[in-house]
């Protein structure tokens, strides 16, 4: 069967007159912020925000160099492309209030789980609308993200986001369709990775490591297995079975894994952080 998500085609972006707006200066933009800036395909002073409530986010994004304003308004005035970056639950009165200033020359992105291109183009007035699910390794250069086209975002208007979220990891396109249940895999998924990192490293601890060697070695460990799974190719569980000898220490391991239901469990998380996402789009 043919895959309904394909790896999105990058574009050059003309830096001396282009700049990155993020409506909700949270934990998601900052990813975002510092993947662009620490990938060099956008310096911080080419982006903005604005502080909203709680001052320490702007200091948070002024630190690595971001433009800062008093309002929402301002952001989107000096900004190309805007990235609404707030909670679901009040993503409809942000791009609602700031409507009468979303023209079409702006190319607006939203990350928000959960709320569909349907919506934020009624509520923006326009359909120049790109959804993303990104996820926080953005920070580091490794996000996961896919992207869908609102129903007048052009093939540029592909490219160029698919060059801002191929600079801070990996892209796909993807039907909408498929979003909520992206947003349970890679959405929420390294919120899983993080707890398993955590419980790996009290393994460790509970076996007699040190904490720094067990954290350090947990860690490793993940990396090494996803940078194996994606560069050789091979069926995890070949890979697997490749770190299994017979009546060894991993087959030992993972006996305890399956007798605690490991593969179920993680199933689960998905479905549920999916059916969630769901719920979200319906309220
Ligand atoms: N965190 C993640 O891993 C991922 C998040 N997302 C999506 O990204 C979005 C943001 O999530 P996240 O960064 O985690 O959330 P945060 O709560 O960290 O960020 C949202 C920010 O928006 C601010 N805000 C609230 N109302 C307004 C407003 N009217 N104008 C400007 N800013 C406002 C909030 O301030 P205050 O706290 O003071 O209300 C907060 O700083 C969500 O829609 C989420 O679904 C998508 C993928 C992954
Ligand atoms: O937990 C959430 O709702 C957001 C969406 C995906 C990751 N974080």
């Amino acid at each position: 069967m043919q895959s309904e998500a394909t790896v999105a085609m990058a574009t050059p972006i003309p830096t001396d007159t282009f700049n990155l707006g993020f409506i909700g200066a949270g934990k998601m933009a900052e990813s975002i912020a510092k993947g662009v800036v620490m990938s060099g395909v956008l310096p911080a002073s080419r982006i903005r925000t604005a502080v909203y409530d709680d001052d320490s986010r702007g200091e948070v994004f002024s630190s690595f160099g971001v433009k800062l304003f008093d309002t929402n308004k301002e952001v989107v005035e000096d900004s190309n492309v805007i990235i609404f970056s707030v909670k679901p639950q009040v993503v409809k009165d942000v791009v609602l209030q700031l409507k009468p200033v979303l023209s079409k020359k702006k190319l607006l992105v939203s990350i928000a789980a959960g709320t569909n291109l349907s919506e934020l183009q009624e509520w923006a007035g326009h359909g120049r609308f790109i959804r993303v699910m990104p996820n926080t390794p953005a920070a580091v250069g490794e996000a996961a993200s896919v992207m869908s086209l609102g129903k007048t975002a052009t093939k540029e208007d592909g490219e160029l986001v698919a060059t801002l979220f191929g600079a801070i990891g990996k892209i796909w396109t993807a039907d909408e369709k498929l979003f909520d249940a992206i947003t349970g895999l890679s959405g929420s998924g390294p919120a899983y990775i993080f707890l398993a990192i955590d419980a790996m490293a009290d393994g460790g601890v509970a076996a007699g490591l040190p904490r720094d060697l067990a954290l350090g070695l947990a860690s490793q460990t993940v990396l090494g297995a996803a940078s194996m799974a994606i560069k050789t190719g091979k069926h995890p569980g070949q890979l697997k079975d490749d770190v299994a000898s017979p009546g060894g220490t991993t087959i030992a391991g993972i006996h305890e894994l399956e007798k605690g239901g490991f593969r179920g469990i993680l199933m689960n998380a998905i479905v549920a952080a999916a059916k969630r996402g769901r719920e979200l789009s319906q309220n």
